[in-house]
């Protein structure tokens, strides 16, 4: 495919660096900045057309809706456009990279679209759910075109020891790229007071739990 790489290959040795030193990365500018607008237009319909849904925290049987903890609405990248594949692609040679620099044994990537409606918030938490270590890195895409001083929805990272202490505060602006241990990294979505949009992706390992495969979702 023609146009600029997706993900700036410039970011791609500080990304790894970040990662093993301190377990996150957070760059502006990572993402193209003609696929973020494609990404940003397709969350925007899909949230006028009500096509989002509720996000809820936990899988499977576990997932309660728990707007107290989590109040964005999602909708899961199926490759459904030419923006939703780009970024996809995009992901898999990030998968690919992680995989020869740090071992990680990664073999699939999950990502959804997110809107968090003004007021709305995820608490501080970790990516990996309780008792499974399926998900490895956690990324997020941040698409809203410009985000004031005061427009709240900072994605605010801690760091993992008894006295959490506050190591970075991300604005959700377009081609800002973050990604972290699923594991490790505690973070929470500050309260927002305009709508933001961004896509959440994991990368995954298999991981069995009593003998059968860990779904997907
Ligand atoms: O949108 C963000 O900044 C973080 C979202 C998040 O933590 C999640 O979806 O698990
Ligand atoms: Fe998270």
């Amino acid at each position: 495919m023609s146009g600029p790489p997706v993900v700036d290959p410039r970011q791609l040795a500080p990304l790894v660096d970040a990662l093993v030193e301190q377990g996150w990365f957070v760059a502006e500018d990572v993402v193209d900045a003609e696929l973020c607008r494609a990404l940003y237009t397709e969350i925007i319909q899909l949230a006028e057309r009500d096509a989002l849904a509720v996000a809820g925290i936990g899988r499977g049987r576990e997932h309660l809706l728990r707007r107290d903890i989590r109040g964005d609405a999602i909708h899961w990248l199926e490759r459904e456009s030419p923006a939703q594949r780009r970024y996809l692609a995009a992901m898999g040679e990030l998968q690919q990279t992680l995989n020869r620099a740090l071992y990680l044994g990664l073999f699939e990537f999950e990502a959804h679209f997110a809107h968090y409606p003004p007021g709305s918030f995820y608490k501080t938490h970790l990516d990996s759910f309780q008792g499974r270590t399926n998900r490895v890195v956690s990324t997020v895409l941040y698409l809203n075109p410009e985000w004031p001083i005061d427009g709240g929805g900072e994605m605010a990272i801690y760091s993992s020891d008894s006295t959490p202490r506050e190591l970075a505060r991300v604005r959700p602006e377009a081609g800002t790229f973050t990604c972290f241990l699923s594991e490790t990294v505690p973070h929470e979505v500050l309260p927002t007071r305009l709508p933001r949009a961004s896509i959440a992706g994991w990368f995954r390992r298999n991981a069995s739990l009593g003998g059968r495969v860990d779904p997907a979702r």
